[in-house]
Order: C-alpha cells, then structure tokens, then sequence
C-alpha cells in the first residue's frame, strides 16, 4: 500500500520521488515542515545522476521527527544514490550514528547495533568531492558541518593535504535527553559533563541550554566552538530554543569568545562545549567566580581524569600537596604529605556519562575530589533512562519535555551495552522521587597497595619476585598506566619507547629499571621500590609533586610569555600560586626581559607578566600591595615580608588578555 499523503518541500533540491511501500518496514519518512527553506544543491555526482529522495509514508509525523527526517536525508545526499536506498532500507535508521566514507575502501553506516556496509564498491575521490561539495568550510579542526543542520562532517587528509576520508556524524537534537538533569538545571547548578567521545555529551547540553532558556526563561549564550551545539550556519538550530550562540572563529579563540560573551552580552548561562586547554579552564573559571552558571563538557572519561590532567585540574578546584603535622601524619598511620584540593571548583556538579542513557551524576564535585584525594569512593547517583515516553505526550506538555520516540531503542541498547552496577536506580516517573545517592564502601588509603605498571618485563617472573619478598600485600601488578604508582621496566624496551617515558613523566611516577628480566634484578628494583614507598616514600612524593607543580607553573609561564605577551604585546595573568613558584615564574620572565606583577591576595595571589613598555597598570585595576605600595621585582618576591599580601580588587575579569 503507498502512503496518501505526499507533500513536497517547495525548496527540496531534487525532482524524482521514490514511492515506499507501507508494508516495508522503513521508518516513517518523511513530511517536509515549509519551515525550511535549504538551497538547491546542484552538483551531482556522476556515479548518482538521479539523486534518492525519500518518500512520505506518514502525515501523522511530529514536526520534530519531520524536521529531524529532513536533515538525515541531508546528510544523507552526500553519499551516491545506491548507498543512500542501502541506509534507509536499515531498520536502525532513525538511530544512525555516523557514515564512514574512506577513499578505496568501502562505506559504512555505524548503527547502535554495529556497522553496516553500505557498498561493495570502495569510495573513489569523486564520491568525496561530490560530497564535500555539499558542506560547509573544513575549518582548522578538519570539521565542517551542514547549514542548518547539526551533523558534523570530520575529514581526514593525506599528507598533501587532499581529503581522503570523511566521518559524517549525525546531529540531533532530542527532546527530553537531558531530563536526568533537570533538577540540577533548575537548581542552577554549574554542570561539568564528562565521557567518551560519541557518547551523547553535545546532545545533552544543547538540550540543557533550550531546557534553560525556553523553560526556565533565563538568558542563555552558547560558545559554540566548532557549530557542533547550534548546528552550521550562521541562523542556530531550532533545537537550542530561544538560548543565542556565539560562534568561534578559530578554535584557539574559544577562551576570548567565553569572555567577550560574558562581557558583552550579559548572559545568566555559558554552556559550552569540549574545555580542552588551560587557557580554556582557566576562562572557565574566571566566568564561575562571576556568579554565571556555566554547562559544560570536557574531554576525559572520570573526574580521576580530569584531577590527573594538568590543563584541566583547575576545574575542579586544582590540587596541591600539604604537609601534615607530626600528631596528623600519626593520625593517618605516618603519612607526611597528602593531596588536597586547592581552592573551590568551577563547576557545582559533575556527570560521567557512561552511556546515552545512564550517568553518574556527583552531586557536590568538591566532596567528590576530596574523598578521591583522600583515597575514599565518592557519592554519586546513578541515574538511567529506564522507559521513554511517547511522543504525543511530550508535544502536548512542552515543559515537561521527554525522549522522543523515534529513539525509543536507544533506552535498551544502551542498558545492555554497558555492564549494570551494583546500584541502579530506574527512572520511571518524577526525577526527584526516583533519583538516590549511593555511598560506596570506603576504602582508606592506607590500605592500598603501591600500583605497579610493568613494561618489557613478563608479569610472572615481577609476581615471583614480589612472592619472594613476601610483599603480596606491598604491591599489586596494573595493566593501566595512570592507576599506576610506579613503573618497573626494561631498560632496552623502555629506550625504544618515548611515550612511556613521557606519560610516567609528566605524571611523576617513577621509574624502576632492569637491565635484564632476571629474578634476581627485578628482586633488587622491587626492593628499591618498596624501600623508597616505606621509608623516604612521604618526603619523596612530596618533592615529586612540587616538582610538578613547578614544572607545570614554569610551563604556564613560557606559554603564556610566548604565545601571548610577547607576540600579541597583551599582558597574560596566570594561575594562583605559592609565592616560592610564583618568584620562579618571575625570574623567568626576567630571562625573556619581561617585567611582571605580583596580583591577587592569599590563596588568589598570582602574577600578571606584562609586555614590555607596559609598566602601568589598567586604568581599572586597583592593586595595592601593603608591603610595598607598588610592583614588584623578583628580589621582592623572595622577600618573606610578601606573605603578609597584597588588596586586589578588579572590575573586569582578572585572567585573561582581552
Ligand atoms: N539520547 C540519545 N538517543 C539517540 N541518539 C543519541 C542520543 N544522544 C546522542 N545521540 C547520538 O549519538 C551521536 C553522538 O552524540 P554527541 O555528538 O552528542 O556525542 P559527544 O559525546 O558530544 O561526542 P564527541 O565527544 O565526539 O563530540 C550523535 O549521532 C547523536 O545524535
């Protein structure tokens, strides 16, 4: 039977019409909403000269479901005909993740259930052109979208340059999948959202920023890095709602768009997307301290991730090492030094998305950072997308958005996808009803074990060592680098690979090496190892982590010095520090004969580098050091008189070049 209701988009770039068969079990594609007006694509790959179009099965399709059947087809139009009738002839179809199309090989479609080969025939450089043709400009992060939609077409380039694949990534927007969170949005919560890539991070906060903007009525602006939240083009994606959108013209820009938003355009909520450098942090934080509720995502899977990543650790409050009291270390079983958080986090809340439809949502991030540092499990609830609700009930109460039903398998997909946990809480009806904390079993620190990475050495001859010196409970053998506490490894295959190196290097572990695989050399590493962790382990880690952090402070500076203050002539404020490091980063400023400024009082007390001929300060800043009423010099760094502080007090945001 052939479906009676047939409307064509006046503005649908193709003549033919493909008539489907009701009784072919494809989704109901498609009515095409006269809201849309796209242009005429007209070139036409030759191996396609009669381009697909779908057909309308079904005039009682939501508009949302029309709208989102429109843009599918769009990014469906890149690829020749063939493969577009191969693609929607999938069940899955409405679930579509992604299409593969790398020159002389075959493409595929990735679907929730797995890949599907859409041809045998390898894609040629024309099927690309043709396709490229269709997108908007590849800009410096190889993405490019299509104009009004909110797919995201990554290329891959040969080394000439030349595109050689394409990943087309559908975009869409989805009503409700964000309703895990809503009581966190409604109580204003800065959210940080976390998780793999692909796992429905962009989905989620462009549903926060419509949720806040249309329902909570708040001014939203969204610093839309790579046009990947508010879709391509320069009018945003029906799917953000009233929330607005600055789009950032390079990626590298991302911190200076944040704050020219807050600047200029008042907003009450940032959201943005992918925080990925310490510049980016660093604004991010910048724009919490001003009281503005901030959505964001980050690159890292658990909050763990984000504590161990140097450009990123600021958002969760930054770390620092201390040293305890005698009566405090015996206290916690001889333990000299400890971890803890330097100052508050960025964000109020942070979620691990473990699948689209099942996240770890940590109420209080602080509370979670500190019981991370201090070696205990944290509070979380897990919150899962148990039942979907229909669409006609979602359309009929837009406040009380749900998921729409066109990913109604989503729900199951992603459940059996992912391994249950102990605890799961099913959502069913009212969030707040259904939604618990589950405290985990603690584990005191001081039980655990030194973790041992291996490299180059058999894990059986490192077990018989360890049973020989009867440390079993001393050390216990991981396959994961960044648990590790310590590497044990070959001296020749550890030279021959850099990266180990590096990674325990930046991560402060240390190296134990054998120049054998021996029992009797990887007894002697072991017990240097163990001497090291008994004995002068405290006072080892606690040199270990200054270090870092010097490093990384000395980093910051160079960066700063080099990419900011002396190309752009700006002056660059940096992180808080303690007034030891911060003296390191003057003098170091001083090597590249830059003048710098000690700013901000006791635990926000940090250096502000100037450019050279700028030894004044900004007609708005107030600085007043009530040691010496004026800037300071490296000597009067090292002073000690300088603990006593200094008043800082700024109109504007502190931290950034404008
Ligand atoms: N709840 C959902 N139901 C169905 N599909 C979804 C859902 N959430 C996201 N998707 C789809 O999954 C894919 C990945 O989503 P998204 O781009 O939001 O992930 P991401 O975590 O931001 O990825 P990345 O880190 O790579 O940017 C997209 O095709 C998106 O349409």
């Amino acid at each position: 039977m052939i479906s009676q209701s047939l409307t064509l988009h006046p503005s649908f770039p193709y003549t033919s019409l493909t008539l489907l068969s009701r009784s072919n079990p494809l989704p109901s594609l498609i009515h095409f909403s006269t809201s849309f007006s796209f242009p005429r694509i007209t070139k036409q790959n030759p191996r396609n000269p009669k381009p697909f179009s779908f057909a309308y099965l079904n005039s009682s399709t939501s508009t949302t479901e029309n709208e989102f059947n429109f843009e599918l087809e769009r990014l469906l139009a890149l690829l020749p005909e063939k493969l577009q009738q191969k693609a929607i002839e999938h069940p899955e179809l409405n679930q579509m993740i992604e299409v593969v199309m790398d020159l002389g090989r075959k493409p595929l479609a990735r679907f929730p259930s797995g890949d599907f080969i859409l041809s045998d025939y390898p894609i040629t450089f024309q099927d690309l052109e043709v396709a490229i043709s269709q997108v908007g400009d590849f800009a410096v992060d190889n993405r490019a979208g299509i104009s009004r939609t909110l797919h995201r077409i990554s290329a891959i380039r040969n080394r000439k340059g030349e595109i050689v694949g394409l990943t087309c990534r559908v975009g869409r927007a989805i009503s409700g999948s964000a309703d895990l969170l809503r009581d966190l949005v409604k109580d204003e919560a800065s959210i940080l959202l976390i998780g793999p890539p692909g796992v429905g991070k962009t989905t989620i906060i462009r549903e926060v920023a419509r949720m806040l903007a249309d329902d909570c009525r708040k001014r939203v602006m969204i610093v839309d890095t790579s046009n990947e939240i508010g879709g391509d083009g320069d009018i945003p994606h029906a799917g953000i709602g009233k929330a607005r959108r600055m789009q950032v013209p390079h990626t590298d820009m991302q911190h200076k768009v944040l704050i020219e938003a807050v600047e200029n355009h008042m907003p009450q909520v940032i959201v943005i997307d992918e925080i990925g450098t310490k510049l980016e942090a660093m604004a991010a934080s910048t724009i919490a301290q001003r009281g503005i509720q901030l959505v964001a995502t980050a690159h890292g899977v658990t909050i763990e991730n984000l504590i161990m990543n140097p450009s990123l650790e600021m958002l969760v409050g930054g770390i620092q090492s201390v040293t305890l009291g005698d009566e405090e270390a015996s206290r916690r079983g001889g333990q000299k030094t400890v971890l803890e958080r330097k100052g508050p986090s960025t964000f109020t809340c942070a979620v691990e998305m473990i699948s689209k439809a099942e996240l770890r949502v940590h109420r209080s991030l602080e509370a979670t950072v500190d019981a991370i540092l201090s070696g205990r499990s944290p509070k979380y609830d897990i919150r899962k997308m148990n039942t979907w609700r229909s669409g006609d009930e979602k359309h009929s109460t837009p406040t009380e958005p749900s998921i729409d039903i066109s990913f109604q398998k989503q729900d199951e997909i992603s459940v059996e996808e992912f391994p249950s946990v102990d605890y799961q809480i099913f959502i069913e009806g009212e969030l707040e009803s259904e939604v618990t904390t589950n405290t985990l079993v603690n584990t005191s620190k001081d039980e655990v074990p030194v973790h041992l990475f291996v490299y180059g050495i058999p894990e059986t001859s490192v077990i018989q060592g360890i049973k020989q010196l009867k440390a079993d409970d001393k050390v216990e053998l991981t396959d994961n680098m960044s648990e590790a506490d310590a590497v044990l490894a070959l001296q020749a295959k550890l030279k021959k690979n850099p990266r180990i190196q590096a990674v325990a290097k930046s991560h402060d572990k240390p190296i134990y090496v054998t120049k054998t695989t021996s029992l009797m050399q990887i007894m002697k590493a072991l017990r240097a190892l163990l001497n090291d962790h008994d004995s002068g382990s405290k006072d080892f880690e606690a040199e270990k982590i200054n270090s870092s952090e010097k490093m990384d402070a000395l980093e910051e500076a160079r960066l700063a010095i080099e990419q900011v203050v002396i190309p752009k002539g700006e002056p660059v404020e940096l992180l808080p520090r303690s007034f030891h490091i911060m003296s390191l980063q003057m003098n170091l400023a001083l090597e590249y004969q830059l003048q710098s400024e000690r700013v901000g009082k006791d635990s926000n007390a940090h250096l502000r580098i100037l450019p050279l001929q700028s030894s004044t300060l900004d007609e708005d800043d107030e600085i007043i050091d009530d040691t010496h009423g004026s800037r300071l010099d490296g000597n009067d760094m090292l002073d000690s008189n300088m603990n006593n502080g200094s008043v800082y007090s700024v109109d504007k945001l502190p931290f950034l070049p404008d």
